[in-house]
């Protein structure tokens, strides 16, 4: 047993023993250091590390590191597949053929008459009748008739040749190559263009959304859609398809929502997202002038709050003939329509159809729809639709 009194002595003698080990420590580990630099003074500079130039590539060497991982496949990588759509130039070519098959017999009948041996007023009478059939409206049809009358007794008329040379200018001149047709879709430094699609449900107006989409993303164009036709519970469904086909965005709301809040929405998108072009397809009912007029203004109006609304494209379906006429009239007092879509064209439409509605809004036909396929809408150009209406 160790006594109190042997403790502390005890602890004296550890003391004592750990600085002793210390201070040899010390002592050691200095006489290591100084040895150390004075290795180091005598040792020679280290050599220069040799540059090593790079090898020149031969046959057989990857130009890579190998990967570890297996390179995927074109069938393992899941690509989305967006449609390349076919560009809208010399479109309304291709679709000539449809055109003239349904406008046949506008063009070929006054040919027809006006290369007969004996052009008398009963003639004239048929050709005036030919034109009213047409669609052609009443005004332009008389318009025509005077110039080419005009002609025949001025010119005289010698042979079908010439008979088809008068009357092209002249169908050509009534349907007016001067128009502005081009559409305004291209963005400014600081804001997409805006385009409004207006008409009655039911006149294509959905596909001539889906439809135009395709156009401007064949120019290279960034596309939002506006699905602000709340009516027809299935037209956003209907939209989103077209957009999604060929990578475009679809902005949406709630059914039998507010038109005006997604058109809204939809500008706002294409504004943040710096798009081109942002398409809204509007809800026209056309239940009363009032409720249509309340609506449709609302939805310019709202849209305005962020950005200047560039283009009104109207779409009427051609083979309502004057009902489209009188729906024409009834939008453009509402609204601004800055250009025209005639759908249906390839149909049971008669071609007047175009010169009547110019005239009747002093707005021209843009784009002309000229079937179901997806790229079926052509852009509008006077010549080719008259030689098309003679072919
Ligand atoms: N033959 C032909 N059919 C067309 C043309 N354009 C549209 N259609 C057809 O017309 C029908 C109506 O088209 P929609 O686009 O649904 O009409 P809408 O005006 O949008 O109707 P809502 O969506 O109810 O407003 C569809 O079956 C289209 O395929 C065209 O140029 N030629």
């Amino acid at each position: 047993m160790l006594t109190p009194q042997v403790v502390p002595l005890l602890t004296d003698q550890v003391l004592i023993a750990i600085i002793a080990v210390a201070v040899i420590l010390i002592g050691a580990s200095a006489g290591l250091v100084v040895s150390r630099r004075r290795k180091a003074q005598e040792l020679p500079p280290p050599a220069p590390t040799p540059r090593i130039e790079p090898a020149e590539p031969q046959v057989g060497d990857d130009a890579e590191e190998p990967r570890d991982t297996p390179t995927r496949t074109l069938e393992d990588t899941e690509l989305p597949t967006v449609e390349r759509p076919e560009s809208a130039q010399g479109r309304l070519v291709r679709l000539r053929a449809r055109l003239a098959r349904s406008q046949g017999s506008l063009g070929k009948g006054l040919l027809a008459l006006l290369s007969s041996d004996k052009i008398d007023e009963e003639t004239w009478d048929d050709i005036e009748s030919t034109l009213i059939t047409a669609d052609v409206g009443v005004g332009p049809t008389q318009e025509l008739v005077e110039r080419l009358r005009t002609r025949v007794r001025v010119e005289g008329i010698a042979n079908a040749e010439e008979a088809r040379s008068v009357l092209r200018s002249e169908l050509v001149a009534l349907v007016d190559p001067t128009l502005d047709r081009s559409l305004k879709t291209s963005r400014t430094d600081t804001k997409p263009a805006i385009v409004l699609v207006v008409g009655v449900n039911g006149t294509g107006k959905t596909t001539t959304v889906g439809k135009l989409a395709r156009v401007l993303v064949a120019e290279d164009k960034q596309v939002v859609l506006g699905a602000a036709d709340t009516f027809r519970a299935a037209a956003a469904d209907q939209l989103q398809t077209w957009g999604e086909r060929v990578g475009v965005r679809t902005v949406r709301g709630p059914e039998g929502g507010d038109p005006a809040s997604i058109a809204f929405d939809a500008v706002k998108a294409g504004i943040e997202a710096g798009v081109d072009v942002v398409l809204v397809d509007t809800a026209g009912r056309l239940h009363t002038k009032t409720g249509l007029m309340d609506e449709l203004g609302k939805v310019k109006r709202v849209i305005e709050k962020s950005a200047e609304v560039d283009e009104v494209l109207l779409v009427i379906d051609a083979t309502t003939g004057q009902n489209g006429l009188t729906q024409a009239r009834v939008f453009a007092e509402v609204i601004n329509v800055t250009g025209i879509v005639l759908t249906k064209l390839d149909g049971t439409a008669k071609g007047g159809i175009v010169i009547a509605v110019q005239r009747e809004l002093g707005v021209p036909v843009k784009l002309v729809g000229l079937g179901e396929g997806a790229d079926d809408l052509a852009p509008f150009d006077a010549e080719q639709f008259v030689d098309a209406l003679l072919d």
